[in-house]
């Protein structure tokens, strides 16, 4: 469908699509242009008129993607959404709608009953080798249904809370999807979550009913869950009602203890053995449908409330729209159920796309992956920039190795994707592939900016912002700035969990909404401040303009594409015992390596007068970490510092130091904002010797 072009105007210009006339996103263009009586000519217009007139281009939306449940009229007297409200203000969408997430879902279940709708894959463990399991369209409806009749007896409903932590596997899919069937409230966490990281997601949203699979398989190794099961019953202070187990494993890799199966119901015994329909719950547009938790620099993990509707619609921008995704498309992501991007994958089965769940490493073998785009006909590729990064040291051949031939799209999220990055993919893997940087996160749980068929690529930068979402940065055209967006959009959070309305205290409620505010809004002009560090580049032929992506803006870490804040790191040594071994304050902050792919997180440390950090102490602070928050979490570096820099109101201050470290001079931090300046100069030393020692490393 498309080329690669290499034209000597414009070097940077990668991949061109060959039809980009016949993209859903261009049909949509005409369609609007014929029904609205307009004359938008481009992308670039259809941008600008779908930011300007929100209502009728998500009510317009609505329509083309052929949402199931009533969408209501959109009038002067009640209209899709208030235009002249900024994201503070954060109105109410759709305010007639009535819609079910999931039976939209599962739409195709009937027209298409035969056809995968999952694909569920891992990579092998010791001697075992896990069979593909696939699950048709009518399968999955019915699994759905078995599940759905289980809550129900459970005694789950509207606005409970249903956890699921585990492997990436189908039940996980399923789970979800019964969930929001009848109205309540999905969660999840990931395995690779050290129980504390658990505990502080479950504790804050009281789940009635848990679920978790035996344990999972990472670099071909299984990690039993159930022997920390005790763990995290024992401290929640409201245990669930019910307990479910998966056997997601054979029970020789991961065995259930004896003195827990007491206290647990096997799936297979716990699911409703009837083959009935599935009853839909159709309700507001606005109404809660699953929590996601994502760090922010201080504080429990954010438990950040998403709106069914809102998930719904824009999945379908994001999938059907931008990204011509259907029927004929068997569609991977690289993810585990504690990200986002698990939601993103799942919403693909709106499309009537096969979604292929993969559990594993995707490293342990850097061919593994690619064989199975070739083995499962893979057409759209999701990955991150840091894997693309691997494989182009470890694996680069690809293109040579595996035919490739059904592979139309590869994504790349979690950190920036890099220039050299680029030219990797169309030299190495394809030249006629698209190649879509996408970026959003677990605060919108979609995409800002990213892929788009209807566009060229180019060389380093993001293709798109996407239709309906006000984006621009903080400093205006073609100058670095911060990420914002400036009108109201469907995936707003409804706001931290607790909501009110669901019997949490009044108190808890005001504090959650408060802890909300702060995190997104900085000024009294109510824009929403993404966290993210950009640039707004100007259109070009067959381009809208892009985005160039340069970081957080904000102290959140990012190693390999999983973000957390550094109150993980400094809640794991701020006690007694680290004390009482001499340390006394901690700093944690990002280093941009492998060209800014990725992220090493460098912990400083301050000891007490006459006391130093040695080799030991340095290896029972990264066994600490690993086992309270995850291997993920543990530092790259440990290095003993002077002093802390602290501002004048006693506060760590992590994004200065960041900068600093990254290479920013020292000018570019004010002094007199400041306790003790003086050190600063420690870290311009530090940052200048920990460069030089990942060029060398990466030479
Ligand atoms: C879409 C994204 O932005 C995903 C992430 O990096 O969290």
């Amino acid at each position: 469908m498309s080329k690669r072009e290499s034209t000597d105007s414009d070097p940077d210009l990668l991949w061109t699509p060959s039809d980009p006339a016949s993209s859903q996103t261009d049909l949509f263009r005409q369609h609007i242009n014929s029904t609205l009586r307009l004359s938008l000519h481009s992308y670039q217009d259809l941008w600008e008129w779908s930011c300007s007139h929100r209502s009728d281009f998500w009510s317009s939306l609505w329509d083309w993607e052929h949402v199931i449940g009533t969408k209501g009229q959109s009038s002067t007297t009640i209209p899709i959404v208030d235009e002249s409200a900024t994201p503070a203000d954060n109105p109410v969408w759709f305010p007639e709608a009535d819609l079910n997430w999931a039976e939209n879902q599962l739409r195709h279940h009937t027209s298409r009953p035969d056809d995968i709708a999952v694909i569920q894959t891992s990579e092998p463990c010791g001697g075992w080798s896990p069979p593909v399991r696939r699950i048709t369209q009518a399968q999955l409806y019915i699994l759905v249904g078995r599940v759905q009749r289980s809550l129900r007896k459970a005694g789950v409903g509207k606005g409970d809370r249903v956890a699921f932590w585990g492997g990436n596997c189908s039940e996980a899919v399923v789970v979800l999807l019964a969930t929001s069937s009848i109205g309540a409230i999905f969660s999840s966490a990931a395995a690779d979550f050290g129980v504390d990281g658990v505990i502080e997601r479950l504790e804050q949203i009281r789940p009635k009913i848990i679920f978790v699979t035996n344990g999972v398989v990472y670099g071909g190794t299984a990690r039993p869950l159930l022997p920390l099961l005790p763990t995290l019953l024992s401290t929640l202070t409201k245990p669930p009602d019910r307990l479910v187990v998966i056997l997601h494993l054979p029970e020789e890799l991961a065995r259930v203890p004896q003195d827990l199966a007491r206290d647990t119901e096997d799936w297979n015994g716990w699911l409703d053995q009837e083959e009935g329909e599935v009853e839909f719950l159709r309700m507001g547009f606005n109404e809660p449908i699953w929590i996601l938790f994502s760090s922010g620099t201080t504080g429990r993990p954010k438990a950040i409330v998403h709106r069914q509707g809102g998930m719904l619609l824009d999945s379908l921008r994001e999938h059907h729209l931008a990204g011509d995704i259907g029927p004929r498309d068997v569609y991977f992501y690289y993810t585990t159920p504690g990200w986002m991007m698990f939601q993103y994958l799942v919403s693909g089965l709106a499309t009537g796309a096969t979604i292929v769940l993969y559990e594993g490493s995707p490293l342990k073998s850097p061919s593994f992956l690619w064989s199975l785009i070739d083995e499962l006909g893979i057409t759209v590729f999701g990955t991150s920039a840091k894997w693309i990064e691997q494989i182009s040291k470890h694996y680069p051949d690809v293109g040579s190795k595996h035919s490739l031939s059904t592979l139309k799209q590869i994504l790349s999220t979690g950190s920036p994707l890099p220039p050299h990055l680029f030219d990797f993919v169309y030299e190495k893997v394809k030249k006629d592939v698209l190649l879509g940087s996408v970026t959003g996160g677990t605060d919108i749980c979609s995409v800002f900016a990213g892929r788009n068929t209807s566009l060229s690529v180019y060389r380093g930068e993001i293709q798109s912002r996407m239709l309906g979402f006000a984006l621009d940065t903080d400093t205006g055209p073609d100058l670095p700035g911060e990420l914002i967006c400036n009108r109201a959009f469907p995936v707003e959070p409804l706001g931290f969990w607790p909501l009110r309305g669901h019997g949490f205290p009044e108190s808890e409620v005001e504090t959650a909404q408060k802890r909300f505010k702060e995190s997104y809004f900085k000024d009294d002009k109510g824009i929403w401040y993404h966290g993210d560090y950009v640039q707004i580049t100007r259109p070009r032929s067959g381009n809208a303009g892009g985005i160039l992506m340069l970081g957080r803006s904000d102290g959140v870490l990012n190693p390999g594409g999983i973000r957390f804040g550094p109150t993980d790191i400094y809640s794991v040594l701020e006690n007694e015992e680290f004390a009482s071994l001499g340390v006394e304050e901690t700093l944690v902050v990002g280093l941009m390596v492998e060209g800014g792919a990725d992220e090493k997180v460098i912990l400083f440390i301050k000891m007490r007068e006459g006391r130093e950090l040695d080799e030991t102490l340095i290896k029972k602070i990264k066994t600490s970490i690993r086992s309270a928050r995850s291997a993920r979490h543990v530092p790259g570096k440990i290095l003993q510092v002077s002093d802390i820099p602290l501002t004048l109101t006693g506060k760590r201050v992590e994004v200065p130091i960041r900068k600093l470290i990254n290479g920013a001079p020292v000018q570019s931090i004010n002094p007199a904002t400041l306790r003790n300046p003086d050190c600063l100069a420690e870290y311009v030393r530090l940052g200048e010797h920990l460069r030089r020692e990942e060029e060398n490393r990466e030479v």
